[in-house]
C-alpha cells in the first residue's frame, strides 16, 4: 500500500486515522504490527481487506489493484484468497461452530465442506464443541471457531487481529505453532496486529504503528 490516507466521519466531526502510510509485504512472508491502542491497526487490516477504502492511495494485493474492483468483485476475491481473524470474531449467532466454518466453503461451492471443516476445528481443539453455538462458547473457544474459519479455504493472505488475545498461554502457543506451520505449508502472508511480543518475534517483518503514521522496526 502506498501514500494512504485514511479518515472516518463522524457526528462530532472528521477522524483523521492513517496519514500517509506505505507499507510492502513481500508474498509469502510473514508481519507484526504492533503500537498503541487506536493508533489504527485495525483500520489497517480492513483497508488490506478491502473492507474500507482509502480517502487517498493505492492498495495492491499480489496483482489485484483493491481501488479497480467493485463490492461484488471484493467479495469474491476475499472468498477465495483471504482469511480474516477479527478481534470481535463476527461468528454468526444462529450456526454452530460447525455450521460458522463451513458455511464459507458451502457458499463457494467447494467439495467436503463439512468433513474439512471438522478437521481444522479439530486442530483448534474443538472437536468436543462442533455442534454448540456461539453463545454456548466461551471466548477464547470461540476466537478459535473464528481462526478455524479464517484458515480452511487455505487463504494466500491470512489477516490476524490480536488472534490469540483472549487465549491462555499454553492454547496460544498451540494456536500460533498452527498459525505459522499453515503459513510455511502452504506459503501464505501472515499479517498480524498484536500487543504479544511472543507473537511478535515469530514474524519475519515488524512495523510499528503510531498516530496513523507506520514505522519499520
Ligand atoms: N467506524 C469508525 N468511525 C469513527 N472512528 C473510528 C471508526 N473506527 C475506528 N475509529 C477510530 O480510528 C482510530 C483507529 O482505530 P483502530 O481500531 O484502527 O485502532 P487500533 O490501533 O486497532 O486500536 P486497538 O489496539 O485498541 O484495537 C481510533 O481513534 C478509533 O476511535
Amino acid at each position: 500500500m502506498s501514500d494512504i490516507h485514511l479518515s472516518y466521519p463522524t457526528e462530532s466531526g472528521t477522524v483523521a486515522v492513517l496519514n500517509n502510510a506505505s507499507l510492502t509485504i513481500p508474498p509469502g512472508e510473514t508481519l507484526a504490527i504492533t503500537g498503541p491502542s487506536g493508533s489504527g491497526k485495525t483500520s489497517l487490516l480492513l483497508l488490506l481487506s478491502g473492507l474500507e477504502r482509502p480517502d487517498q492511495g493505492e492498495i495492491l494485493v499480489g496483482s489485484r489493484r483493491l481501488g479497480d474492483m467493485d463490492s461484488n468483485a471484493l467479495a469474491d476475491w476475499r472468498s477465495e484468497h483471504l482469511g480474516i481473524i477479527f478481534q470481535s470474531f463476527h461468528l454468526l449467532p444462529g450456526l454452530s461452530a460447525l455450521g460458522n466454518v463451513s458455511l464459507p466453503l458451502e457458499i463457494a461451492g467447494q467439495a467436503h465442506a463439512r468433513e474439512r471443516s471438522t478437521a481444522m476445528l479439530e486442530a483448534v481443539g474443538l472437536s468436543h464443541r462442533l455442534q454448540h453455538y456461539p453463545t454456548q462458547l466461551s471466548g477464547g473457544e470461540q476466537q478459535r471457531v473464528a481462526i478455524a474459519r479464517a484458515l480452511v479455504h487455505q487463504p494466500s493472505l491470512l489477516l490476524g487481529d490480536e488472534p490469540t488475545g483472549n487465549l491462555d498461554h499454553k492454547t496460544g502457543e498451540k494456536i500460533l505453532t498452527l498459525l505459522f506451520d499453515l503459513h510455511k505449508e502452504s506459503k501464505s502472508t501472515l499479517v498480524l496486529v498484536t500487543h504479544d511480543e511472543r507473537v511478535a518475534e515469530r514474524c519475519q517483518h515488524r512495523v510499528r504503528m503510531d498516530a496513523g503514521r507506520l514505522h519499520a522496526l
